[in-house]
Formats: C-alpha cells, sequence, structure tokens
C-alpha cells in the first residue's frame, strides 16, 4: 500500500507503525448528572486546573519551543470563556463530561473555520477536551512506548503538543499524520527535532499497527511494507543527500563567489539556539510580537531589551533585524484591543496598529534604542506608503536608531519602493503577506490556498520590482518571508536581485548548500525563466531546468 500526504520535514523514516488512535469516547448527547450542580461545576473545574497543570508541567519539563506550545496549550484549558460555557451547561442540566465536550467542540469549530495558523490550533483544543473528558471518566489517555527496541513511525489523526512534546529524537523513525497541515504541530514539532514528517496523508489511520512503514518527509510518499531493497536505496540517497548538504559551509555565496547572507527568522530568545548551530549569519527577521502573544500586558521595557540584547549576543559579528510589533489579524494581541472589522487582514494590523498605541510604541523603541548598536536595524511591518515610511523612520532616529527599515508586503509599497527607498535605509520583502494581498487571498482561509503559492508569477514580478529599485536606490533588499526557505526558489530571488535571505534555521544548511552549486547568472536565468511563465508549477519547472545542481544534491 502506498500513500501520499504533504512532506513538511524532510529525511526519510522507517520502522513499525505505532498508530496512535485516540479512543476518548464523546460522552452521550443530553447526558445529565443527579447531584448538585454546584458540585458539578466543582468537578468540571477540577479536571480543567488539573490537565492545565498537567501541560504546565510536562511544559516546564520539555523546554525550548515544545515547552512554550504546551504552555500556551495550558492557558487555553482554562480560558475564561471555555470556563463560563462548561459551567453554562452544566447550569442547564448536562453533565460534566458533556458540557467540556459540546463547550470545547464549539471553540474547536470557530477555531478549524478561520484556516491557517489558527484553523491548525483546533487539534490543540481536542487535546485538551480528550484529556478532561478522561479524567472526568476516570480512564487512562494512550500513552507512547517509552524504552522501544527500534526506532517507530508514529501514525496519528494529528499530534498535539502534549504527545510529542516529551518525545524523544532517537525513539522516533518518522511522523505520519492523517490531518495537519504545514504550519500544524506536528509540522513544526517534527521540523524543530529534525524528524521526517508527512501530514495530510489520507489513509494513514488504515495502517495496521506494527507494520513497517517508510514515510519521506521531501515527496509526502509513505509506503507500507515496502520491500527492503527499496528501503535500503532510498535510505542510501537521504544519506547522500544530507552529506552532501552538511558539507556545504560557511557564509551563504554562489558558486561563483557572490555573498547572500543567509540570516534566520525567530520569534523569541529560545530560538537563537537553533540559528546559530545552523550556521545563520545574523537574525533578518525578529518577530517580536511572539514576545507579545498569550499575555494581557506587554512586556517590560527591561524584558523587552534583554529580549533584543541576546539577539545581539548570540551573534557577536552579525546584524540582528528587528521588526516592530506586527498585530491584529492572524496575530492577535490580547492589549491591543481589536477594532471588530469584517476584513481585519485589511484594517489596523501592523503598523497602522502600532501607531494607535504611543506607549507600546515609546516601550519598544525606547527598549531597541536602549541595545542601539551598528548592526542592529529596526523595521516596520505593513507599510503602505512612503508617508508612513517616513514616519517611522522619524520615530526612530529621533531615538537614536539609525538603521531604519520597511517590509514590503502590500504591493503598494513594491509598486512605490523606489519612492519609499528614499525615506528608510533598506527593504525586506515578506512574500507570505505580499502574496495574501497581492492575490486578495486570505492567508487565514485553507479554500485559497493556491493563491499563496510563493512561485506564482506576480508575486515575482513584485519582488523583481522592488529589488531593482533597491539596487539603483544602492540600498539592501532582503526576504524574510516563506519564500526564501525554498532552495530552487531562494536561488531565483537571488537571480532577481534580492541580496539576503532570511528563514527558519531548519531551512538555512539546504539554502546554502543549493546557493553554493549555481553562479549568479545560473540564479539570473533561473529567475527570468520563472518569470516568463503564467503559472506557480510552470515557474517552478522552469527555474529547475537553469538549476541542475538541485538533483546533484537530491532536491
Ligand atoms: C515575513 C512575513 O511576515 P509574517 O509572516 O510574520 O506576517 C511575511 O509576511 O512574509
Ligand atoms: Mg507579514
Amino acid at each position: 500500500m502506498n500513500l501520499r500526504g504533504v512532506g513538511v520535514s524532510p529525511g526519510i523514516g522507517h520502522g513499525p507503525a505505532y498508530v496512535l488512535t485516540v479512543s476518548v469516547p464523546e460522552p452521550p448527547e443530553g447526558a445529565t448528572y443527579t447531584g448538585e450542580a454546584d458540585q458539578e461545576k466543582e468537578r468540571a473545574m477540577a479536571a480543567l486546573t488539573q490537565v492545565a497543570g498537567e501541560l504546565e508541567a510536562r511544559g516546564n519539563q520539555a523546554g525550548g519551543e515544545a515547552g512554550e506550545i504546551l504552555k500556551a496549550q495550558a492557558l487555553m484549558a482554562e480560558d475564561p470563556g471555555l470556563v463560563v460555557k462548561v459551567r453554562t451547561l452544566i447550569d442547564r442540566g448536562l453533565a460534566a463530561p458533556r458540557a467540556v465536550f459540546e463547550a470545547f467542540t464549539k471553540y474547536r469549530d470557530v477555531l478549524a473555520g478561520s484556516g491557517g495558523y489558527l484553523g491548525e490550533r483546533a487539534a490543540d483544543l481536542d487535546d485538551i477536551r480528550d484529556r478532561v473528558i478522561a479524567l472526568l471518566y476516570g480512564h487512562a489517555m494512550q500513552g507512547l512506548p517509552s524504552a522501544p527496541e527500534e526506532p517507530y513511525v508514529l501514525v496519528a489523526r494529528d499530534l498535539a503538543p502534549a504527545d510529542t512534546a516529551l518525545l524523544r529524537k532517537e525513539d522516533v523513525a518518522a511522523f505520519v499524520t492523517q490531518e495537519g497541515g504545514p504550519t500544524s504541530h506536528t509540522a513544526i514539532m517534527a521540523r524543530a527535532m529534525g524528524v521526517p514528517a508527512v501530514v495530510a496523508c489520507p489513509g494513514a489511520l488504515d495502517i495496521p499497527p506494527g507494520v513497517r512503514v517508510m514515510a519521506d518527509g521531501t515527496s509526502g510518499d509513505v509506503h507500507v511494507e515496502p520491500a527492503e531493497s527499496d528501503v535500503a536505496e532510498a535510505v542510501g540517497a537521504d544519506a547522500a543527500r544530507q552529506a552532501a548538504i552538511a558539507a556545504a559551509k560557511g557564509p551563504g555565496r554562489t558558486a561563483d563567489g557572490h555573498p547572500v547572507p543567509l540570516l534566520a527568522n525567530i520569534g523569541g530568545p529560545a530560538e537563537l539556539g537553533d540559528a546559530v548551530n545552523a550556521g545563520a549569519e545574523g537574525i533578518g527577521l525578529y518577530r517580536t510580537e511572539f514576545l507579545f502573544l498569550d499575555r494581557t500586558e506587554p512586556p517590560s521595557a527591561e524584558e523587552q531589551r534583554r529580549a533584543y540584547l541576546a539577539a545581539l549576543e548570540a551573534f557577536p559579528g552579525g546584524k540582528v533585524v528587528v521588526r516592530t510589533l506586527d498585530g491584529g489579524a492572524d496575530k492577535p494581541l490580547a492589549f491591543l484591543p481589536a477594532p471588530a472589522e469584517p476584513n481585519p487582514a485589511l484594517g489596523e494590523r501592523g503598523l497602522r496598529r502600532f501607531r494607535k498605541f504611543p506607549d507600546v510604541m515609546a516601550a519598544q523603541l525606547g527598549a531597541l534604542a536602549a541595545v542601539a548598536s551598528e548592526r542592529l536595524q529596526v523595521m516596520a511591518p505593513m507599510v503602505a506608503t512612503a508617508e508612513e515610511a517616513a514616519w517611522f523612520a522619524q520615530e526612530c532616529r529621533a531615538r537614536g536608531l539609525t538603521n531604519v527599515g520597511a517590509m514590503i508586503e502590500i504591493p503598494s509599497a513594491a509598486l512605490r519602493a523606489r519612492e519609499l527607498l528614499t525615506r528608510v535605509d533598506f527593504v525586506s520583502i515578506g512574500t507570505n503577506d505580499l502574496a495574501q494581498y497581492a492575490y486578495a487571498a486570505d492567508r487565514q482561509v485553507g479554500a485559497v490556498s493556491a493563491l499563496h503559492d510563493p512561485w506564482l508569477p506576480a508575486l515575482l514580478d513584485l519582488v523583481a520590482m522592488t529589488a531593482t529599485a533597491a539596487a539603483r536606490a544602492g540600498k539592501p533588499c532582503g526576504v524574510c518571508g516563506e519564500s526564501a526557505a525554498d532552495p530552487a526558489l531562494a536561488c531565483v530571488l537571488v537571480g532577481l536581485g534580492v541580496s539576503s535571505l532570511s528563514m527558519g534555521a531548519a531551512a538555512l544548511p539546504a539554502v546554502r548548500a543549493v546557493l553554493a552549486e549555481h553562479t549568479l547568472e545560473q540564479c539570473r536565468r533561473a529567475a527570468e525563466a520563472a518569470r516568463a511563465q503564467t503559472t506557480a508549477a510552470h515557474a517552478r519547472a522552469a527555474a529547475r531546468v537553469h538549476l541542475s545542481g538541485l538533483a546533484r544534491l537530491g532536491l
């Protein structure tokens, strides 16, 4: 049997299947209780608190990114809105397990309906719900083998952070999930652990427990009971690919020596270690809103100062590009009250929101000014006009921040890049939002995700236009959207004139290796060929013709 899903963490993993079948039963509809309502409510609250406590404890034990995710999940378990809903349902006569089931299901449906990153958080709520219900019924949750004889392929509907946080990399050969997407926790955790993973794989849950499975986290192929010779061949090819990728060292450059600094995207100090280990030359995008998520108060100026200083210290010779708060739309911030808007992605987000909260702005720019150095660069998200860029630059410069930039993620800014570049010192293209706005396709709506393909020709045109304007102005133009993490597209971006690339740390080695395989001229030819196409798929294929090094590296 062969299955096909979406490869989200590269590599070949094989071993016996361990199938995680979530078996917490749905509490019967209309189930009631016999005692007092208050007692039933207390029972429900105690279970919610216990689950939150367990998640938090696991978070502390796991540390790092997994720890942060688990602590956020623990907060969800005690969300005041959910708690009120559970209590109300019990007041209406429902037994605690059924009340928990209905309250969580309602919330998860709202989340799932919003698609994208938030949609994929629905699995987290399901996990909390199942844990609370299991506790109320006195059932144990299915655990994972603690000391397996050989690494196993973990198969599940989707994996919650609580399932994976304490896994040891040595015990797991691969993850295969029937649901989930590239931004699901399974994908994020797998990439962070360096374990191959395939998500959104129909039929995964039909894999019989214990049979041998081979998952290819690059192509998304899942082979059930593969021939031994096929496994040996795939493993050999993967080892060669990894060795070739690991052989490329040092700063980013093309085969003919054209330098392309390779930088890392981070959301907080916890990610600095991975960025350093992956050989990043600095930080190209510090998403500071991640320091502010899941909090009712903004972090103090001192806490922020330490978070920015940690990045400068982690890269003693490298630059650190900090983006000011990008709140709103897909990054809601509790302490910046959001106006009710029919289209939040088109509303008061990013710089527009930042401007409306002078205290928050002063605290952040003040914290940045306190660590100002030649290596610190500050940029604004969601800049639409030259006037906005000028205003931001003036606010920064007035505080002694001298290297100021604007993100190019709105088509108006790309079209008028020349004008913007007279106001700022550099630009950085955010291809995720630039695609969203160029193709009028909300990032959070799964149904239009085909219009977020970073190879779409109009997106390439906007990048080219911006890079050309920057070159004429003699100013740097980076890319810090997901596009930069695709090794073939990274070459195309360089060919379009982009001067640095910033990406999640895990993507750096492959991008470094592929760049080193091609000359600047090859990158230019690939870029020209891609732009001449009318679809993303054709652009990808046309670029590959000029990037022969991809095949040499097995990519
Ligand atoms: C880098 C970007 O910013 P974010 O993904 O944080 O919106 C982008 O939009 O491409
Ligand atoms: Mg953006």
